[in-house]
């Protein structure tokens, strides 16, 4: 098979008899940035998991650049694509350096240390996403936020083609939100980056992702995807309404839409 980016062909999942994920069929353009959005439960960490490698599904196949990722080297992936999970916690003291340097770990034998160069690429992270502060810290003693933008440094220190992000806002001030939001957009633009992230704000969705895959419930549905491509098209009020089963009010502003709750 050909084809440039990830495509997901006929994916389904259950959990034991709980049956989370139905027919997802969709195609990712290689440096699009693409947001996952739906309500809480409808699969979109599954769906993330599945693209990673995390997870496999029970049905269906996800091709990454032409290649099934079930045939792909674990270390071939892991150069490819980087993955930020969702609240991450560890009990090991090492410090924020080592943790992000793990992320050089697929570039690094087996019986060697990290190399200068490795040292000097974390770095180099840590002080794009404004926390060199940190790197002699202890990863157990530094808060959420903090935790959540170690995770991205490390992720990126794979150098990844992909990026896979998990709600990667939680825990995040405003002003570190719209930094990683931009972050990542940025590197889409400047490095043909892949960005796939979840996401539960709307207007994130429609500021920062060329494209959005709208997801709901299997409840009744054939499929959990809504809708799926430009941001601008997906997110209308009847999809909201029919991935949330909520209204709102769609407003412009500087020729971008805006998506208020709406209060009867
Ligand atoms: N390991 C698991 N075992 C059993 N059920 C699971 C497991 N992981 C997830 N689920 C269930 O599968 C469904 C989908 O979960 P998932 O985390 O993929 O949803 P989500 O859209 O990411 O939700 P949220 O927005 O709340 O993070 C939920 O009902 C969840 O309870």
């Amino acid at each position: 098979m050909t084809g440039e980016g990830i495509r997901i062909e006929g994916v389904g999942k259950s959990y034991d008899d709980l049956r989370v994920l139905e027919g997802i069929g969709v195609s990712i353009k290689k440096g699009s940035v693409v947001a996952f959005l739906g309500p809480n439960g409808c699969g979109k960490t599954t769906l993330l998991k599945i693209i990673s490698r995390n997870l496999d599904p029970d049905s269906g196949i996800v091709f990454l650049d032409g290649k099934n990722i079930v045939e792909m080297r674990p270390v071939d992936l892991s150069k490819k694509m980087g993955s930020v999970p969702q609240a991450h916690r560890s009990s090991f003291p090492f410090s924020v350096l080592d943790v992000v340097m793990t992320g050089r770990a697929p570039y690094i034998g087996a019986f060697s240390t990290p190399s200068a160069k490795d040292m000097e690429i974390s770095l180099g992270i840590l002080k794009t996403l404004g926390i060199s502060h940190l790197a002699e810290k202890s990863y157990t003693t530094i808060s959420g936020g903090e935790r959540q933008l170690v995770m991205i440094a490390r992720a990126l220190a794979q150098g990844p083609e992909f990026l896979l992000l998990d709600e990667p806002t939680t825990f995040l001030d405003l002003k570190n939100q719209m930094g990683v939001l931009s972050m990542v957009t940025g590197l889409a633009r400047e490095k043909g980056m892949t960005v796939i992230m979840t996401l539960h704000d709307p207007n994130h969705a429609l500021m920062y992702a060329d494209e959005v895959v709208l997801m709901a419930k299997l409840d009744g549905h054939k499929s959990n995807v809504i809708a799926a491509g430009l941001s601008r098209d997906v997110m209308t009020a009847e999809n909201i309404r029919a991935a949330y089963g909520v209204d709102v009010e769609i407003i412009e502003h500087d020729n971008k839409k805006v998506i208020l709750p709406y209060v009867k």
